[in-house]
C-alpha cells in the first residue's frame, strides 16, 4: 500500500461569533482536508487546522510522503520532522504553548489518520479495531457553551441567539441538550469578570441539576483569582479547566481548590508531562489527536495517563466530520477516558465535508461509525463549495483578537488578567 498521491484542500465554513479569552470567532472557520491515495486505489482522509503557516507545512510534507508505505509511520514522522524543522506554528494561544515537537505532531496527525483510514479499509475493519478495539460503542460528548453575540456585526442573527448573561447561557444549554441529548456541559469562560461566570455556572447548576459542569477560562485568571473562584464553585464543577497559565501556576491552584484541574494548555506535548505530574498541576488531561501526533501517539499518551493516575477528556477546536470520526474512534478505544469529550460540532450547524449518515448523536453520544476505516465518505461537492469559500472568505489564519479589535479597539487578550 504505497502512497501515490496526496490532495491537500483548505476549506472554510461559517462560524458564529463565539467569545473567548482571545477575542471572538471570525465569520469563517478554516480547516484542511487531507486525502491520501494509494497505488491500489484506496484513499484515506485526515483533517487538520487551516491556518496558512500550518497549511504550507502540510503541503510541503505531502510532497515528501509520496512513495511511502501507509504502515511506515515512523519514517513518515521522521520526514515530516525534517520538513517542519524549527518552525513553530500555532501561535493563537488557545491551544496552549506552541513548541517545535507540537508543530511536527500537528502536521503528522492528519497524514497518520488518513493512513489509518486506508489501513482500516484494506483490513475490512473500523479504525477503532486498529487501536485495540472498542471499549464503548458510543462516545459521550459535552454541550460546549459559549458566550456569544446574536450575530456577527452587520449580519443577520444566527439561530443560536445571544448569550451574554446567565439566562442566555442556560437557554443555549437547553437548545443544545434538546437537539443533541448531551449529558454534561462545558462553558467557555475568560470572557467576563469571574463573578459573572460564577453566576452563569450557578444558573446552569440550578437549571440542570445532576449534569456534570466544567468551566474553561483559558488561563484568564491569576492563581489567586483561580483559588477564590474554585472555592466558590465547590460542589458545582466536575473539573475546572486551565484557570491560570503554566504548570507552576496550575500547581499552586490545584493544591488549594476542591475540584480537579484539567488542561489543554499547560500540557500539550510530551515534555510537559513529567513536570506537570511531579508538581501535581493537573488531574485531567484533555487529549487532542490533532496536536498529540495522531491516534496511535494519543493512545500512548492515554496509557501514560493511566500509569500516572491522570483522568482523561478530549479537547476540540472548530472542526468537521472527519475530525469527529477520528476523535470518536480514538475515544472508543481508550479505556481510561473518564469524562465526556468536547466537540464544536453544533456550531458547524450542519456544514460538513463528509456525506450525511455516518455520524449522529444519540443521547449526547456518537456511535462509532460502522464502516471500514474511519467510516465516513468525502462529499466532493461539499468539499468544492467549502474550498471556494476558503478562496473567497478573505481569512487565511485564525485571529480572534484582531477581529475583536475591529469592534472594541481597546481589547486585549486575557492572560491572568483577572
Ligand atoms: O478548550 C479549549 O481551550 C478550546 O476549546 C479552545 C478553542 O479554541 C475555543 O476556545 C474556541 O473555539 O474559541
Ligand atoms: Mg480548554
Amino acid at each position: 500500500m504505497i502512497i501515490r498521491q496526496i490532495e491537500v484542500t483548505p476549506v472554510a465554513f461559517r462560524d458564529p461569533p463565539l467569545l473567548n479569552a482571545a477575542g471572538v470567532h471570525e465569520p469563517w472557520a478554516l480547516r484542511t482536508v487531507v486525502e491520501v491515495i494509494t497505488d491500489e486505489g484506496l484513499s484515506g482522509l485526515g483533517e487538520t487546522y487551516g491556518d496558512l503557516e500550518h497549511l504550507t507545512k502540510v503541503r510541503e510534507c505531502a510532497q515528501v510522503l509520496v512513495g511511502l508505505d501507509v504502515h511506515a509511520t515512523n519514517e513518515m514522522y521522521a520526514r515530516i520532522s525534517a520538513v517542519v524543522g524549527d518552525v513553530v506554528t500555532d501561535m493563537h494561544g488557545l491551544t496552549g504553548m506552541a513548541t517545535q515537537e507540537k508543530s511536527v505532531d500537528r502536521v503528522f496527525a492528519a497524514f497518520e489518520v488518513a493512513c489509518l483510514d486506508i489501513r482500516g479499509k484494506a483490513a475490512g475493519v473500523p479504525v477503532v479495531d486498529l487501536l485495540g478495539g472498542r471499549v464503548r460503542d458510543a462516545v459521550p460528548y459535552s454541550a460546549y457553551l459559549f458566550y456569544k453575540w446574536a450575530a456577527h456585526p452587520g449580519a443577520e442573527p444566527d439561530r443560536f441567539g445571544e448569550a451574554l448573561d446567565p439566562a442566555g447561557v442556560v437557554a443555549q444549554a437547553a437548545l443544545l441538550i434538546k437537539e443533541y441529548g448531551f449529558t454534561s456541559i462545558k462553558l467557555k469562560g475568560g470572557v467576563f469578570p469571574p463573578e459573572q461566570e460564577i453566576e452563569a455556572i450557578e444558573a446552569l447548576h440550578e437549571a440542570f441539576p445532576g449534569l456534570p459542569l466544567r468551566l474553561d477560562p483559558n488561563a484568564a485568571w491569576t492563581p489567586e483569582t483561580s483559588i477564590r473562584v474554585g472555592r466558590e464553585l465547590e460542589g458545582k464543577l466536575e473539573y475546572l479547566e486551565d484557570p491560570t497559565p503554566d504548570i507552576p501556576g496550575m500547581a499552586r491552584v490545584a493544591a488549594e481548590v476542591p475540584m480537579p484541574l484539567a488542561t489543554n494548555m499547560c500540557v500539550v506535548t510530551r515534555e510537559h508531562l513529567p513536570p506537570a505530574i511531579a508538581q501535581q498541576a493537573i488531574r485531567v488531561l484533555l487529549l487532542d489527536h490533532h496536536y498529540w501526533g495522531g491516534l496511535v501517539r494519543s493512545a500512548h499518551v492515554a496509557s501514560l495517563c493511566a500509569t500516572f493516575g491522570l483522568e482523561l477528556s478530549m479537547h476540540s477546536n472548530s472542526h468537521l466530520g472527519i475530525s469527529l470520526a477520528a476523535m470518536t474512534h480514538l475515544a472508543a478505544a481508550t479505556p481510561n477516558l473518564t469524562h465526556a469529550c468536547d466537540t464544536h460540532t453544533p456550531w458547524q450547524n450542519g456544514q460538513d465535508v463528509v456525506a450525511p449518515g455516518s455520524l449522529r448523536f444519540v443521547d449526547g453520544a456518537v456511535p462509532v461509525p460502522s464502516g471500514h476505516g474511519l467510516g465516513v465518505e468525502l462529499d466532493r461537492d461539499a468539499l468544492a463549495v467549502m474550498h471556494e469559500q476558503y478562496l473567497t472568505c478573505g481569512i487565511t489564519s485564525r485571529d480572534d483578537t484582531t477581529y475583536m479589535r475591529r469592534f472594541d479597539p481597546a481589547f486585549t487578550t486575557r492572560r491572568a488578567s483577572w
